[in-house]
């Protein structure tokens, strides 16, 4: 069972009810954070909508407004969450939350010391991770950014699996209540080296480590410190190409490479009875998305040695 409160972020087979919070997807591009009100209403470019059509529908409903229009109405999970929430900082997107919480081998139960918190981007997926009985225990130096993050847990429903506190962890380090009890710990800091020594003492043995930096000259200096009591260091890149997938036409054998991949397969130009060549037949498509999504940081991993 999981603690009630938490079902809003973690579960997805419920229906909307007053207060909840619902990912109001128009594209994958456009969605918003809306918190559900009996007499609250919508307006975007699709028309009016009124949140009491919403209460008593799953998650997952299109819903359509007076004009025709329609959205979806979606649970908060962390994926999405993480598209929507108001950026006190720099974030984790998707493809580096979701590497982190494979290599750091996070599972439900697991204690998880964080810091800083930032916008809780990463904080929300490392909830969902360990719950139902797991615990992250996030810290931030900047007590405003601590507050706000403590009431977006609120909101998502997640503030029984995470704990903020306030707390200069590159001077001061993790509590020391926490010793030894850390399953696994992630540094999202200017100055991880500083935090390092304190994060080898709250990991139990061969707990995991993880610190996310934007340039490689800290990884260097981290990696530097990690060695006296880490083992297995690596340094990750994730660079992540998006396709978009849309309905259109071939292009003919002459329009040159911009579209790469036909999920439908290939159908040769149809000629009619007269030898008019017809109007190609649409097809869904895949093509790639710009450049490679560019440099975000660098994940580097250790895990705790043994002997200490
Ligand atoms: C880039 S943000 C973290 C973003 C977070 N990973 C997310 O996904 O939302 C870095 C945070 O570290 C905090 N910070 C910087 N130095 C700190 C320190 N010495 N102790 C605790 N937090 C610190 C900052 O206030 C900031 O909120």
């Amino acid at each position: 069972m999981l603690p009630t409160d938490s079902t809003k972020t973690l579960s997805f087979k419920r229906c909307i009810t007053e207060g909840d919070l619902v990912i109001v997807y128009e594209r994958h591009d456009v969605m918003k954070a809306v918190q559900v009100s009996e007499k609250g209403v919508l307006q975007n470019r699709f028309g009016i909508f009124k949140h009491s059509d919403w209460i008593g529908k799953p998650f997952g409903s299109k819903i359509f407004s007076s004009k025709g229009g329609f959205v979806y109405l979606l649970a908060p999970t962390p994926e999405l969450w993480t598209l929507v929430l108001s950026h006190r900082t720099q974030i984790l997107y998707i493809a580096d939350i979701s590497f982190v919480v494979m290599y750091l081998e996070i599972v439900p139960g697991c204690v998880v010391l964080e810091s800083g918190t930032g916008s809780g981007s990463l904080s929300t997926s490392l909830a969902r991770a360990v719950a139902p009985h797991g615990h992250v225990y996030t810290f931030d130096f900047h007590e405003q950014r601590a507050a706000s993050a403590r009431e977006d847990f609120e909101h998502t429903g997640l503030s029984s699996l995470v704990t903020v506190g306030v707390r200069d962890i590159q001077g001061e380090g993790f509590p020391d209540e926490f010793s030894g009890r850390a399953d696994s710990v992630f540094l999202d800091l200017p100055q991880p080296w500083l935090a390092i020594p304190s994060a080898a003492k709250m990991l139990q043995q061969d707990g995991v480590l993880c610190s996310f930096s934007p340039c490689i000259e800290q990884v260097q200096r981290s990696c530097e410190t990690l060695k006296s009591s880490f083992t297995d260091i690596r340094t990750f890149e994730i660079l992540l190409n998006t396709y978009e997938v849309r309905e259109g036409h071939l292009p003919s054998w002459q329009d040159g490479d911009g579209v790469l991949a036909s999920l439908k397969g290939c159908k040769k130009r149809q000629r009619s009875t007269n030898g008019q060549e017809n109007s190609r037949p649409q097809t869904v498509l895949a093509r790639r998305m710009g450049e490679t999504r560019g440099h975000t940081g660098y994940l580097t991993f250790a895990r705790l040695s043994c002997i200490r």
